[in-house]
């Protein structure tokens, strides 16, 4: 076994002899040749494909799209395989440190049944200048691996299935922004609003509704393209203040893992200026119009525009701003009809757009029917699943025995989920849970008189004002009763 080993040594040292030989000595030409044929007869026995990913390709100073997401589908996937990692920090609330293999690390993956190996590696190209400090240029690069008989699976669907769920887990992990316009600037800061739809108080059966929407809308790009509409949904969301509208605006954002855009629409001057913000957002965003009743005097332009008979078209009619307002926004109702569906609206990917008011009924139709608006989702008073849902976030608390006389109040009063949330806020620490309840419970005693003094109040009020057209008729009918006597006896003389 020694002999044979030596003897394979010295055979070998003998191969790299030769190679060393031919490549100082022989020329380039010759070499090339060489180097094609024992490729040829390599691949000839050695059944395998490879396929390299640089880290930059084409231009040096673009990182690869393809590179990057690989980098990313590989740091879950060889999380349970590989021994050496490099981390990153990412402030994301579900996992702090983003991972991918370390360099010369190899994993196996395995897609529809068939393994494939992913290897990390990187070539160190020498410094030419001279340098105190050697300034090497490392290209990392990815090199899968599979069995020449997977070509079509591999090169196909694989291949997709990995940058697809590569740029998923990447959309997941980024730091997500809240924009916001300064004219016509968008500028931003980082969204860290903790809102989730388990912390959003309202009817279990509602939410799961729109959750199941959202998740639809998501992953339905095909769907879309398919059927030749733009990918995006509009939400009106309406409520009296303190129901969540911008709460549940926040958990959409952080349930999909989108940016925000939040268009303040009185600071745009014109539709002009509109569609440049329009053009400007990313995909995965949420378009955020807040209160458009107040930002927008969209409410009585049909009916002004009987008063006003110069601009046929109501919808062409500028928007009036605020009183208080200087500069006048020019921005119409056909304007921002259009920034909602027209065809500037489907440049770029996925997008929601979303409303919120607290009068639904003050809004043009058109701004809101389906297709603009396609989901329209009413925040209300307080119900008993979300006074649970409160309890269980403020109180930590699943079931008391002060349940059930909560749930009879709320059945008859009409309170706000902002105002429930803060009479369960604990006001000491270590919460007094029954406190928090008795003050929830006082309150809504108190909202209840309240509405039931008003109530006797208008009830009064209603009924002096029928006593009142009561006595008025019957004045009238004795002056009526009078009149022909008056007559008669004017006729008679
Ligand atoms: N449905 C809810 N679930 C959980 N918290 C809520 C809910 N509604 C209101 N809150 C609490 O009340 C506060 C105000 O809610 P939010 O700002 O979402 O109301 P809004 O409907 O947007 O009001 P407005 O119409 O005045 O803008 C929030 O900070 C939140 O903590
Ligand atoms: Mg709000």
């Amino acid at each position: 076994m020694g002999d044979l080993l030596a003897q394979l040594g010295s055979v070998l040292a003998s191969v790299m002899f030769v190679w060393a030989i031919i490549q100082q000595y022989f020329p380039y030409n010759i070499r090339n040749f060489f180097d094609k044929y024992s490729q040829r007869f390599l691949t000839f026995f050695y059944p395998y494909i490879q396929i390299t990913f640089n880290e930059f390709t084409g231009e040096r100073f673009k990182r690869s799209e393809a590179y990057s997401a690989i980098e990313t589908y590989l740091g879950t996937t060889s999380s349970m395989q590989a021994k050496r990692f490099k981390a990153d920090i990412i402030k994301n609330n579900t996992q702090p440190l983003a991972l991918s293999m370390d360099d010369h690390e190899e994993v196996a993956d395995e897609f529809n049944g068939v393994k494939v190996y992913w290897a990390s590696g990187k070539n160190i190209l020498k410094s030419q200048s001279f340098s105190f400090y050697p300034n090497t240029d490392e290209k990392r690069y990815y090199k899968l691996t599979f069995h020449k008989r997977h070509r079509e699976l591999i090169f196909g669907p694989y291949l997709n299935h990995v940058l697809k769920e590569g740029r998923e887990i990447k959309v997941k992990n980024r730091l997500r922004k809240l924009y916001t316009n300064n004219g016509s600037q968008w500028s931003h800061v980082v969204f860290e609003h903790p809102a989730s739809f388990q912390t959003l108080a309202m009817d279990p059966v509602k939410k799961q509704e729109i959750v199941d929407d959202l998740t639809t809308f998501s992953n339905a790009e095909e769907f879309y393209n398919r059927i030749g509409r733009a990918w995006k949904r509009g939400y009106l969301l309406y409520g009296p203040p303190g129901t969540g509208k911008s709460t549940m605006i926040a958990a959409m954002a952080n349930f999909l893992c989108y940016d925000i855009y939040d268009l303040e629409l009185t600071a745009v001057k014109d539709n002009t200026e509109l569609r440049r913000l329009l053009i400007e957002t990313s995909s995965k965003s949420i378009i955020v119009i807040e209160d458009i009743d107040c930002s927008m005097d969209l409410t009585g332009q049909r009916k002004k525009d009987k008063e006003e008979p110069e601009e046929s078209d109501p919808a062409k009619k500028p928007v009036k701003p605020p009183e208080n307002e200087s500069k006048a926004s020019k921005v119409t109702l056909s304007g921002l009809l259009n920034f909602v569906d027209g065809l500037w609206s489907a440049c770029g990917g996925d997008r929601l757009i979303v409303f919120t008011t607290n009068h639904v009924e003050k809004l043009d139709p058109a701004l809101i029917r389906r297709g603009r608006m396609d989901k329209h989702i009413e925040l209300s008073y307080c119900g008993f699943e979300a006074f649970r849902v409160l309890a269980r976030n403020y109180l930590y608390l699943e079931t008391h025995d002060l349940f059930e006389k909560i749930r009879v109040l709320l059945e008859e009063t009409q309170m706000t989920p902002a105002d429930v949330a803060e009479n369960l806020m604990p006001k000491t620490s270590p919460a007094d849970v029954e406190g928090c309840l008795r003050s929830l419970i006082e309150a809504l005693e108190n909202t209840k008189e309240e509405k039931r003094i008003e109530e006797e109040e208008k009830r009064k009020k209603e009924s002096a004002a029928a006593a009142a057209a009561v006595a008025a008729a019957e004045v009238k009918d004795e002056i009526k009763v009078a009149k022909p006597v008056e007559n008669g006896s004017n006729g008679s003389i």
